[in-house]
């Protein structure tokens, strides 16, 4: 994956190929124009509106309480761009990826995420400062109740998609017990739950998260089959057990090398014999890889959590150090740069902090 202008016809890719046009604008200006505009157009309901059928920009601004002309200029925008279609008779319809993507009630909505892209918009605008200070924001530190709670829906709609491929295609045998560190709002453990009748899970989270998190879940209908833990995993002890599953799903990215090697530690010596432990995450599989966008998504969990993405062979170190055996990573088909990583426990069991005591 890469980010950037998609030449289209012969001129264009000519224009590409021998740099006739600046890349650099069409990386910058026209990537944060048009995503405002996707962003403005989302929380503004024009989706929304389109959803039940066609509308003119006329009628779309009345039903909306916008401005016309305004509006008219951003539903060609989102025309020229793959997200509407500019009908003969002026109105404008959806297109099948604005249908799947941009309305709340489809399975694959991201209009959540939209959402909170408020707050990592405003975050990223310390960019300029870490790069030469490399104070970081701390998102977690920074965020009020409303930030906490567009952060875990945005979450949710970041794991659905990857929550069901994960559950088809992770192998375990007949699991009973998961524990979900910093799972959030749960859709992983619920999808893994719903996988394997036999299982149930404990999701553990901080409790700034919790309110939203318990709402989410609870839309699962999972009952007691998958119920929230209030902790700070890096801070506070786990609930004792031994585990089937032990997942860390996109929370790597948040943390030191030092805070998921002792992660690592602790989820395995909490395992059952023959458990997992699964590391969910965006891992940089290097510049030559197909999927390159780990390394951009590194510079923002390394502007907001002074951490960043992992390269593979990290992970497989860190489950290594744990006594862990890590498998071959699987990557995500429906989710481009998602890999996940499972360790298995290796027979003999190394020495090392107690699993379930927290970090000193
Ligand atoms: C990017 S989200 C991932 C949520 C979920 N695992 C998923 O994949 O959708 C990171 C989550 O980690 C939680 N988190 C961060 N630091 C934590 C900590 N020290 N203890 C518990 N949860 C934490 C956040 O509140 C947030 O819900």
């Amino acid at each position: 994956m890469r980010l950037g202008a998609s030449p289209e016809g012969l001129l264009e890719r000519l224009a590409v190929w021998f740099r006739w046009g600046p890349k650099p604008v069409a990386d910058t200006h026209a990537a944060f124009l048009f995503a405002r505009i996707v962003m403005a157009a989302a929380d503004a309901g024009v989706f929304e509106a389109l959803a039940d059928g066609p509308l003119g920009a006329q009628e779309a601004a009345a039903r909306l309480r916008l401005q016309p002309r305004p509006l008219e200029q951003a539903m060609r925008a989102l025309a020229a761009q793959g997200y509407l279609i500019a009908r003969p008779d002026g109105r404008y319809a959806l297109t099948r990826g604005a249908r799947q993507w941009l309305l709340a009630d489809s399975a694959d909505t991201v209009v959540h995420k939209l959402a909170f892209q408020r707050a990592e918009w405003a975050w990223t605008e310390r960019l300029d400062g870490w790069l030469r200070d490399g104070a970081p924001v701390d998102m977690h530190a920074s965020m009020g109740a409303d930030d906490w709670r567009l952060y875990q829906r945005a979450m949710r709609d970041m794991a659905a998609q990857p929550a069901r491929e994960l559950a088809r295609r992770l192998p375990l045998r007949a699991p009973a017990r998961m524990l979900d560190l910093a799972g959030g709002h749960g859709l992983y453990a619920a999808a893994l739950c719903r996988a394997h009748p036999g299982l149930s899970a404990v999701v553990l989270e901080r409790a700034e998260a919790l309110p939203e998190a318990q709402r989410l879940l609870a839309r699962e209908r999972m009952g007691a089959r998958v119920r929230h833990h209030a902790c700070d995993i890096l801070a506070d002890a786990w609930p004792a057990g031994a585990y089937d599953v032990i997942l860390l799903a996109n929370v790597a990215h948040h943390l030191t090398e030092g805070e998921n090697l002792e992660v690592a530690r602790r989820a395995a010596g909490l395992l059952a014999p023959g458990g997992a432990f699964v590391v969910v995450d965006h891992l940089d599989q290097g510049l030559r890889e197909r999927s390159r966008i780990a390394p951009v998504l590194s510079v923002f969990f390394g502007l907001t959590s002074a951490s960043g993405t992992w390269p593979v062979e990290a992970v497989a170190g860190w489950m290594r150090e744990a006594g862990l055996e890590p498998a071959k990573p699987l990557r995500f088909l429906r989710s481009p740069g998602l890999v996940a990583l499972a360790g298995r426990l290796k027979r003999r069991r190394p020495a090392g902090p107690s699993a379930s005591s927290p970090q000193a």
